[in-house]
């Protein structure tokens, strides 16, 4: 199978000035954490040594042209390796949003399953657990953060480009098809919205009551504008459509709302707020809950309670809250109301605390059963040396991010815990990210 060359300039492509080094052969060894293939020259003669090439398979020998520092960029695939297969989406390669379409879904989940086995092990585990790998479905990502931008004359939606402008999402076998059903209808209805000036991003939710709309732009909505959303939210079955000006601290306004927003976690109905973080798909949701809620210890009695950290709007918090009380903390303002609200009659209590200014201690920390915690991909923060120092005897570990995983893992196993329970859930697909939920356990002495 041979590419056609990359006609594009990419992120890693080198400076105009650059003195270019002619393409050669190279052979992709593996993959690289980032889904990248790592590969070596074909004549040891080229000086160079490793790089990272985007789109290639571990087997495959490719034409690459040496770019930035320790990458280089496909030309063509001279040989493909054997578990290549043709990309299911007419726009892979150009999106920017799946990087491994070139591979099976099976092939990808068993190297998401062997790296997390590989980087627990490195972490210090001398013993693991069979590592069970759940998989989704394509067609079922709920969540889409796209670009709105106007092109030339074009009006376009989508994701960005590797490393330029947006490329209209006209095609995608991750998204669920009630976001993609939108696209054209929103197509038509940017061009006559004042708050839209050449540019907007919006975020898409799929809710239980329909898809929940943010639009994220600088200028304001005009009263014409709430007309025309409230008119688009009627004829789309959207029950709320939300504004907001760029930047993490600018707080969304409803637009439009012709209905009530609502998404169920173990049958309790929570309003999320706009633009809400929600698990990537319903089925990876279901496994996330699943296999923390099989993680909990045996619970001694009706006092007994846990700690969950980062509980958005309560995803984990209502299916924990089935088998135990929970005392959820949560740093973003409009979900821990969220969860607060929907709370009422249930066994959670839900505070709103930045645990990265404000850790719990160990004296919060020390009576609970087991912590759960999820954290953001940045990770944990100070809460996770607070964590060391308090030492639960059980630690539920959502993580969407490898890398923290396995640098705390390597904290916690040198404080004496053991790993005895490990789930995969493949929710990004066709991409090198992994939700991995793992349970940490430590002997008590007692
Ligand atoms: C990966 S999400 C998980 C949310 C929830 N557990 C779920 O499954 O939907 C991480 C959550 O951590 C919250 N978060 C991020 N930084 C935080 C901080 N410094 N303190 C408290 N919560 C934080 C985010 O607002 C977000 O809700």
């Amino acid at each position: 199978m041979r590419r056609k060359p990359e006609r594009r300039r990419s992120r890693t492509s080198p400076r105009p000035d650059a003195v270019l080094v002619p393409p050669f052969a190279w052979k992709v060894e593996a993959l690289g954490s980032a889904g990248d293939g790592l590969a070596r020259p074909l004549d040891p003669s080229n000086g160079t040594d490793v790089a990272f090439i985007s789109l290639t398979a571990p087997g495959d020998v490719v034409l690459a042209q040496p770019s930035a520092q320790g990458r280089a960029r496909l030309v063509e695939v001279m040989i493909p390796a054997p578990e290549r297969v043709p990309p299911p989406c007419g726009l892979f390669g150009v999106c920017g949003g799946c990087t491994l379409q070139h591979l099976p879904l099976s092939w990808i989940q068993t190297w998401k399953k062997n790296r997390i086995q590989d980087g627990l092990q490195k972490a210090g585990a001398t013993t693991l657990p069979s590592i069970s790998v759940v998989a989704t479905a394509p067609s079922t990502r709920r969540r889409a953060d796209l670009a709105v931008r106007q092109q030339g004359t074009a009006l376009v939606i989508g994701l960005h480009r590797r490393g330029g402008d947006v490329v209209d999402l006209t095609e995608c076998h991750v998204l669920h098809p009630d976001i993609l059903k939108l696209l054209p209808p929103l197509r038509d209805l940017f061009p006559r919205l004042d708050l839209f000036r050449r540019e907007a991003e919006l975020a898409i939710n799929l809710l239980d009551t329909g898809p929940d709309l943010l639009i994220v732009s600088k200028h304001d909505a005009s009263p014409r504008d709430r007309e025309r959303l409230a008119d688009f939210a009627r004829a789309h079955g959207i029950p709320r459509i939300a504004g907001k000006q760029p930047g993490p601290k600018e707080e969304p306004e409803i637009l439009a709302q012709v209905g009530a927003p609502r998404i169920a976690f173990a049958g309790v109905d929570v309003e999320p707020p706009p633009g809400a973080f929600l698990q990537a798909s319903r089925e990876g949701e279901a496994a996330i809950q699943q296999a923390v809620v099989a993680a909990l210890p045996r619970i001694p009695g009706r006092k007994a309670h846990v700690v969950e950290l980062h509980a958005g709007c309560g995803t984990l918090t209502f299916p924990l809250a089935e088998h135990v009380r929970v005392e959820a903390y949560e740093g973003h303002r409009g979900a821990t109301r969220a969860l607060q609200r929907a709370a009422t009659g249930h066994r959670v209590e839900a505070h709103q605390r930045d645990l990265d200014r404000q850790p719990l201690n160990t004296r919060e920390l020390g009576t609970a059963l087991a912590v759960v915690l999820d954290p953001p991909y940045g990770g944990a923060g100070l809460q996770m040396q607070a964590l060391l120092d308090a030492k639960p005897t059980t630690l539920i570990y959502v993580s969407c991010n490898p890398q923290m995983l396995f640098r705390d893992a390597t904290r916690l196993l040198a404080c004496g815990y053991t790993i005895d329970a490990v789930t995969v859930v493949d929710q990004f697909l066709w991409s090198a990210e992994i939700e991995t939920v793992c349970r940490f356990s430590r002997k008590t002495t007692r």
